[in-house]
């Protein structure tokens, strides 16, 4: 079927769906649609994560959710209850594993063997297909609070029946932000289906009256990746996934470090989403913003781990996203314990009830910044659409193939590699080099206007070396790498 973003046919959809069952054994209890759907009404409306979201935007309310996730169902189950109770989480995910993430099942039924003999979790986390339905909708009906599925999955379809089936009300994910910074070589043409699928399953769950949150996933490689840039790729899946009928999106953006630049970024993602949406006819479409806390290299000391944390709060409260996602002080080692995890939590929320009936003014600067990040992001959108002659899914095929989408630091090869990032002197990421984005001069001139200061200030040329100063910057305790 020739790559184009309309939406599935019921008969398009179901063709696909038998092969996907067929996949790995779990997918033959699920084999019933409308039962699932079924059983999926029964979940009780507090627990919708769309709803939630609804509601907390409603009342301008910033959510806390943690990432988190286990090998074995009652660890999981427990880990859950505990961020949820002494964490104080409002939103709950799980956190799948790496080999389900690549479809590899087979691993994972060694992984949770595994994990049985050593009483210790032999995964990164929980792997949502291999425990099926019956592992998904235990943890669902025992927890009060709604549950996400969070991973990054180019093939997410089996993985997607299977969490609404159990009742999971959000998936995150998109065939962009869950190709180019996960995988090496997997067709962009591939992952843009494969994800109109597990946006039509939400929109048929929708349909039937269960309401399902979408998530593209916004920090993208969480590496220097300019707003503007990570800002398109957003607006981009939101498009895609509305076509199929999504109507409760959540649009993401990862915390780059300046302040003004992440509200400013924020509030254009806001703004733009919205314009798009209403541009193409989607007008019943429920938008809510998440924000990544530093998703860049963390401080090994605690202390500093938690300056970070909260520094990142902050921004939150300031912004007034709709949620955020919050890390821990065990970032900078691995998968954190349920202690540290809870602790991440708790000093996020008591920022947040500190900021609660405060917010970012409009600012001359913060107005500027919110301009430039519009501007940008309307070069890039304008161009993708024209490259794909009006498909936004060929556009977006066709746009990294030119380069005018250009995720930094990414493993896939389907990406140009040639946007190189900088930080400004106040650690606002700039475009150190456009590549084949086509900015405007003014545009490429104020990028360029605004490195040259850094390089007066720190008496140092523009170069690559400023990016690679950046890069380590903060695990060393500071926001703009400083030549050596
Ligand atoms: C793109 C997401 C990266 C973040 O995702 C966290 N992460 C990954 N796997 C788990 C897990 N099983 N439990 C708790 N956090 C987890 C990492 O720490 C990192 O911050």
């Amino acid at each position: 079927m020739k790559l184009e973003n309309r939406r599935l046919s019921n008969e398009e959809f179901m063709t696909i769906r038998e092969e996907v069952l067929n996949t790995w054994e779990t997918g033959a209890a699920i084999k019933d649609l409308q039962a699932n759907i079924e059983y999926a009404k029964s979940v009780p409306r507090e627990k919708n994560f769309a709803l939630k979201l609804q509601e907390a935007k409603n009342n301008k309310q910033v959510l806390t959710q943690p990432r988190a996730g286990v090998a074995l169902i009652s660890e999981h189950l427990n880990l859950l209850k505990y961020l949820s109770e002494e964490g104080e989480a409002d939103l709950l995910p799980t956190t799948v594993d790496s080999y389900t993430r690549q479809n590899r099942y087979e691993n994972c039924t060694i992984g949770i063997k595994e994990s049985v003999r050593l009483n210790r979790s032999m995964l990164n986390g929980f792997p949502v297909v291999n425990h099926g339905v019956s592992g998904c909708r235990k943890i669902q009906e025992s927890l009060d609070k709604p549950v996400q599925a969070r991973h990054g999955t180019p093939d997410a379809r089996l993985l997607s029946e299977i969490i609404h089936a159990s009742g999971w009300t959000s998936n995150e994910g998109g065939g962009i932000s869950y190709n180019i910074p996960y995988s090496k070589d997997v067709p962009l043409e591939r992952t843009i289906k494969d994800w109109q699928y597990c946006d039509r399953l939400a929109a048929i769950y929708e349909e039937h009256g269960v309401p399902i949150n979408r998530e593209p996933f916004g920090p993208l490689t969480g590496t220097l990746v300019p707003p503007s840039m990570s800002n398109s790729v957003a607006i981009i899946e939101a498009l895609l996934a509305a076509e199929q009928g999504v109507k409760h999106i959540t649009v993401g953006y990862g915390q780059c470090g300046n302040q003004i630049q992440d509200i400013a970024a924020i509030k254009a993602l806001e703004q733009q989403t919205d314009e798009y949406l209403l541009r193409y006819g989607y007008r019943d479409t429920v938008v809510t913003t998440v924000f990544h806390q530093w998703m860049g290299g963390f401080p090994k000391d605690e202390s500093k781990a938690y300056a970070a944390i909260s520094n990142a709060s902050v921004t939150a409260a300031m912004a007034k996203v709709t949620k955020v996602i919050v890390k821990t002080p065990h970032e900078a080692f691995g998968i954190p314990t349920k202690q540290a995890n809870a602790n991440g939590l708790k000093c996020t929320k008591m920022v947040l009830n500190l900021l609660a009936d405060q917010k970012s003014y409009m600012s001359k600067k913060l107005s500027e910044q919110i301009q430039i990040i519009k501007e940008e992001t309307k070069c890039i959108l304008e161009a993708v659409f024209e490259v794909g002659d009006g498909d936004l899914a060929r556009g977006v095929v066709e746009a990294f193939k030119r380069g005018i989408l250009d995720i930094p630091f990414a493993p896939s090869i389907h990406t140009a590699n040639k946007l190189l990032p900088a930080r400004d002197h106040y650690g606002a990421v700039r475009y150190l080099d456009c590549g084949n984005i086509p900015f405007t001069d003014e545009l490429k001139a104020y990028n360029r206007r605004m490195l040259e200061k850094r390089a007066k200030i720190q008496n140092r040329p523009v170069d690559f070396q400023m990016t690679v100063d950046d890069i380590f910057a903060v695990s060393e305790g500071k926001l703009v790498g400083k030549p050596e």
